[in-house]
This record gives structure tokens, C-alpha cells and sequence, in this order.
């Protein structure tokens, strides 16, 4: 079952124009002259019940502004947008209910109040049962390790204490979806690995969809199957993260360990990129052989005592795809 169903979306910012100086500004207020921006344009996607999708593109690509209308902080210039079967801007009451949204960049917590406090504040506001309050709280707390500073003012909290905070707030009512916008940004590598780790339990465990836009591809690899792309406003990709590596990614770095140093080695399919006598790197290129393929056959004929299969990382793949896109943009320039 599908819970978001975007079709078509367009969304333009209109911006007046300012003059420069005093006098433009007098200017300004009387020629009401705008500039248009399209920050999404025709976007069409639909997500279902319990995937967890990750939302990406380079700076101005128009994420966050897809997440706003999805979430019913803005409305589409045109096209057609649902959520849990709602027109989000005109439920946008009824749909907060059923959704957690967590801005990494923006807090929802009461910078004064110690962390319960504003526990205590959500459970009032969503007017939440105790024992489901209790439950909920006490899976977060344990699963993202909030002990040691629950009684502690906001604002005394490190940045990766605070998102584990956001996050846990945001799914104290149970929703049925999470938007997560950059949730892993400026935190050292063990907060990552624990909110990631977190939001996977919640989506497999707990089934709550979560649709989440980041800059750090390991939060896509780590928490998400499916990823949709988008550049300058347009849907670039949607698929599988295997899928884009295997059409980006096809090159893959072999290294093998010689017992002694068999000098020239030809092996079709693979080039030798890095030579150190015992041990030899060589690049594979996908074809019709497999890797294991090429590798057997040359331990077949030479003396070989192990070898290590590195693949592409997704960081670099999404690099390919961006150069491609800026390559294309290049040439339809040119062309125009
Ligand atoms: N309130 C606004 N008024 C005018 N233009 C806006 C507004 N908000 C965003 N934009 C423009 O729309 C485009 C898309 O912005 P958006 O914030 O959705 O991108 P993003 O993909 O989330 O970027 P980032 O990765 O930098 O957060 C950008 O060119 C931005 O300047």
C-alpha cells in the first residue's frame, strides 16, 4: 500500500525584486517586479508502507522543499501530492499525528527545560496514554542511550545527545512515517553509527516508513534500500543503491598476495594498477566474467596465497552520477 503519492509536483518560488540602495528600496515597495525560482519540477514517486527511502541531490536541488509539501509546510504550485491519502497542507493537523519530522538543522525541543520536561510536554501536547508514553520512551532511551542526560537543560546537550533527543521525540506518538532532514549532520562517527543503527531497528522493527535526506551516503547505505535522486528540481534517479552501483560503480579493485613474486602477470579482465612484487592490485572491470572468475584462473597458473575484493564506495558512485549530470547539463548548454 502506497502512503505517499506525488504526481507531478512543481513547486516555484516567487521572490520580489530589490532595487539596491534607499531609494530602491522606495523603488521596490512600488514595482512589485519577481523573479521565479523552480526549485521542484514535475516530480512524480510513490512510496509504500514500510520502505525506508533516501531523498538526495546536491545543494539547491529542492529536497528540503519536497519534504516541506510532503509534510504540509508547503503547498505545490502544481501537481498532485498525497500523504496517508491527505492533501498535506489541508490536514496538516490530522497528518501530524502519523508523522515524526526531525530537521537537523532547526530543533523542536525546549532549549531551557531539562530533556524530560519536554518529553513530558510532547506527551501532554499529543495527549498520549501513559503506558504507551512510558513504553515508547523507554525503547528510545535504551536503544539510543539518553540515561545519563535526561534531567539536563537542552541547550547543555552535545549535538549528537540533542539529535538522539529529536529523534526519540519525534516518535513518541508512534507515527506511521519519518522525515528526517540531514539527521546525521556535524556528528562524529559513533553518534552516526548509533542513530543509523536506531533508525533501522525503528523501520524493520517497528515498520514506521521513513523518507530521510542527507549529504552522507552512508546513511543511505546503512538505513535505506531505495533512493531517489534529484538535481537542479528534477527526479534523476529512483531505484535500488545496488542497481545505481551496478550501472556507476562497475569497477572494482582486486588485490592478491603472492607467495613469491611471479614477475609479469596477463590475465585478461584485469589491469595491474599497483605493483609491490608479492602483493599486486588490479582493476576489474564488470563484463561477461565475473571477478571470482578472473581471480580462480589466475590462482590456477600462478601462486597465489589470498586475495581482497574492494568494490566501488557509494560516496564515489554518487560522484560519478553528479559529474554526469553536470557533464549533460555542459553539453545541452552547448548545444542550445
Ligand atoms: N523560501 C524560499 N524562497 C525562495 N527560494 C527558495 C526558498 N527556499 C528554497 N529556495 C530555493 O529553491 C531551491 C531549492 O532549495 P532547497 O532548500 O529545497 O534545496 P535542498 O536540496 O534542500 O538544498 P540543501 O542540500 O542545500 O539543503 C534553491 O535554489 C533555493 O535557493
Amino acid at each position: 500500500m502506497s502512503i505517499i503519492e506525488v504526481d507531478g509536483v512543481t513547486k516555484t518560488y516567487r521572490q520580489y525584486k530589490r532595487f539596491p540602495g534607499l531609494l530602491g528600496s522606495v523603488r521596490s515597495l512600488f514595482t512589485r517586479q519577481y523573479v521565479e525560482e523552480t526549485a521542484v519540477r514535475d516530480i512524480s514517486f510513490s512510496i509504500g508502507e514500510g520502505e525506508a527511502v533516501g531523498y538526495l541531490g546536491p545543494n539547491g536541488a529542492g529536497k528540503s522543499t519536497m519534504i516541506k509539501m510532503m509534510t504540509g509546510i508547503l503547498v505545490p504550485t502544481s501537481g498532485s501530492l498525497r500523504v496517508l491519502g491527505n492533501i498535506p497542507h489541508e490536514k496538516r493537523k490530522q497528518n501530524s499525528r502519523e508523522m515524526g519530522v526531525v530537521f537537523g538543522q532547526r530543533s523542536q525541543l525546549w532549549w531551557d527545560l531539562p530533556v524530560m520536561d519536554s518529553f513530558d510536554l510532547h506527551k501532554y501536547v499529543y495527549r498520549l496514554p501513559e503506558s504507551q508514553f512510558r513504553s515508547n520512551l523507554d525503547f528510545c532511551t535504551e536503544l539510543l542511550s539518553m540515561s545519563s542526560f535526561m534531567q539536563k537543560p537542552v541547550r547543555q546537550l552535545s549535538l549528537g545527545q540533542r539529535m538522539r533527543v529529536e529523534i526519540a521525540m519525534s516518535l513518541l506518538h508512534e507515527p506511521r512515517i519519518l522525515f528526517l532532514d540531514e539527521p546525521t549532520i556535524g556528528l562524529d562517527v559513533i553518534a552516526k553509527d548509533q542513530i543509523r543503527q536506531f533508525l533501522r531497528t525503528v523501520n524493520e522493527e517497528k515498520k514506521v516508513s521513513i523518507i530521510l535526506t542527507t549529504h552522507d551516503m552512508k546513511d543511505i547505505e546503512a538505513i535505506c534500500s531505495r533512493m531517489i535522486v534529484v538535481n537542479k528540481g528534477n527526479l534523476v534517479y529512483d531505484g535500488s543503491v545496488s542497481h545505481l552501483r551496478n550501472q556507476l560503480g562497475n569497477e572494482q579493485r582486486v588485490t592478491i598476495d603472492f607467495r613469491f613474486d611471479p614477475g609479469t602477470i596477463e590475465t585478461p579482465g584485469l589491469t595491474l594498477i599497483q605493483d609491490n612484487g608479492v602483493r599486486k592490485t588490479f582493476l576489474f572491470e564488470r563484463s561477461h566474467t565475473t571477478v571470482f572468475e578472473c581471480v580462480s584462473r589466475l590462482a590456477a597458473q600462478y601462486p597465489v596465497e589470498d586475495a581482497s575484493i574492494e568494490t566501488e564506495d557509494i560516496d564515489s558512485v554518487i560522484r560519478k552520477l553528479y559529474q554526469q549530470l553536470d557533464q549533460k547539463e555542459r553539453e545541452r548548454r552547448e548545444i542550445g
